[in-house]
């Protein structure tokens, strides 16, 4: 036995369980029977030591930090920096996206480097190793990506995004029911023109059980990619999105039965009022899964702001059952994000974790706002920055204010409300 489901569904209590129950205050028992359920993950591969996070069902949100090289800005030790400031900003997961440079070399110093989990999306490294020798995407041979896969999982790659619900049929579904934005997924899109050029089937669909055998053997956790999440509000909720999810859903129990863990990626660009049906409908099909999603993005309209705009939806979406939000930075739809753009991408996404934690009562979330509630009617500035999601932001702008030594701030000076009320 290797995976922590297939442990859990025992009646092994792992080490891993422990470490986890201890630091989300949830029951130990409870929390084996979730895993064994597949409604919480512990991505954690078998080649890779760090303190574990688990995701899922009753515990705090969590949060990934996507970066990695990309063709047209391709530097290494950027990469690095923006994997210790997305850590040290309160990343529980990071994604190397790199498709420029030598992908194994930047990928394992990833590995060794971070201190939380690392996910990939094998399906670059192919493509961008195919493209730089000058072929076509339609010459991707299906035997590279298992071969990429499992040299992945080797490396000690902790979550792999696979495109596997990206099919004939769900595509079909693209023909009738047209799209504003197509398809925004580069897995997605590379996929839908490999099956269109070639005429056949996706090979991570058709060979699924060769994914989960890789899989199983290091305990890689699956992500289950949204190869045809909407790009735009207008194609939110569309068939083609529907028809991918319901692929998806077999897909989490065909995982759970063969002992591997699974989770499920989801929109996308989405209006607000339709994100709660959306986390409902994708917790049913998938059997409670634990669900990843981008964003979601509520509006179109404000590039530049994308942090605050996946941030909206976030929130929303983790009220309603998302357990694991990607992060947007203000760089998304524009440029590669620098190293201030990933700070700003995951302080946003952990604020949006964070006010879903208080409506949902996990993670101690509201101990943490009680104790900065208190802080700030004591105005004990020193609790206040330490409790702050950004201690460092929260300290800098009253220590440079002309109030940095007094007890009230330059809002109000000496009518300072809270002084006044307190004196009474
Ligand atoms: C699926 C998500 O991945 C992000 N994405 C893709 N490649 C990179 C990269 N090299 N660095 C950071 N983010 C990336 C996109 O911005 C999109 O939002
Ligand atoms: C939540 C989430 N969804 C998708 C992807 C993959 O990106 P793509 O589908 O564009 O290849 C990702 N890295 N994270
Ligand atoms: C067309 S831009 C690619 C990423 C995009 N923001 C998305 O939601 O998928
Ligand atoms: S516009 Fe930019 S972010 Fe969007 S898919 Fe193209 S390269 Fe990627
Ligand atoms: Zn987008």
């Amino acid at each position: 036995m290797n995976t922590q489901i297939e442990k859990a569904k025992e009646g092994i209590i792992t080490a891993e369980m422990h470490i986890v129950a201890k630091n989300e205050k949830v029951e130990v028992e409870w929390l084996r029977n979730e895993i064994a359920l597949g409604r919480i993950v512990i991505p954690k591969n078998k080649n890779h030591d760090f303190p574990v996070i688990a995701i899922g069902n009753g515990l705090r949100t969590k949060v990934n930090a996507n970066m990695g090289t990309s063709e047209k800005h391709c530097h290494f030790d950027e990469e690095l920096e923006k994997m210790k400031v997305a850590i040290h900003y309160g990343a529980d997961a990071i994604m190397d996206l790199s498709t420029g440079g030598d992908l194994h070399i930047i990928l394992q110093r990833i590995i060794q480097e971070s201190s939380v989990m690392v996910g990939t999306v094998p399906i670059y490294g192919v493509a961008t190793r195919l493209l730089a020798e000058g072929k076509e995407i339609k010459e991707l041979d299906p035997e590279d990506l298992f071969r990429e896969i499992e040299i992945q999982a080797k490396m000690g790659v902790d979550f792999m995004t696979l495109h596997c619900g990206v099919t004939k049929v769900s595509l079909s579904f693209l023909e009738n029911d047209s799209r504003v934005c197509g398809i925004v997924s580069r897995g997605g899109a590379l996929l839908k023109r490999w099956m269109k050029e070639n005429g056949k089937e996706n090979p991570l669909y058709e060979q699924y059980d060769r994914i989960l055998d890789i899989c199983k053997q290091y305990d890689v956790t699956i992500s289950l990619g949204d190869g045809l999440r909407p790009g735009a509000g207008a194609d939110a909720t569309d068939r083609a999105q529907v028809a991918e999810l319901l692929v998806l859903g077999e897909l989490v129990d065909r995982a759970r039965d063969k002992g591997v863990q699974v989770m499920v990626e989801g929109p996308g660009h989405m209006p607000l009022d339709q994100i709660e049906a959306n986390m409902k409908l994708m917790k049913r099909l998938c059997g409670e899964a634990p669900f990843y999603v981008l964003g979601p993005l509520v509006t179109d309209s404000a590039p530049g702001y994308d942090h605050i705009v996946g941030a909206i939806g976030g929130t929303v979406a983790a009220i309603h059952g998302a357990d694991f939000l990607c992060y947007v930075t203000p760089a998304e739809h524009l440029c590669l994000p620098d190293v201030k753009d990933v700070k700003e991408g995951v302080i946003a996404s952990r604020i949006a974790a964070h006010s879903a934690d208080l409506v949902n009562n996990v993670g101690g979330a509201r101990d943490r706002d009680l104790t900065i509630s208190k802080a700030r009617y004591d105005l004990d500035w020193e609790s206040m920055f330490q409790n702050s999601i950004d201690p460092e932001m929260a300290r800098k702008r009253k220590m440079e204010s002309e109030s940095s030594e007094e007890d009230h701030c330059t809002m109000c000076g000496n009518l300072c409300a809270v002084k006044n009320d307190k004196s009474m």
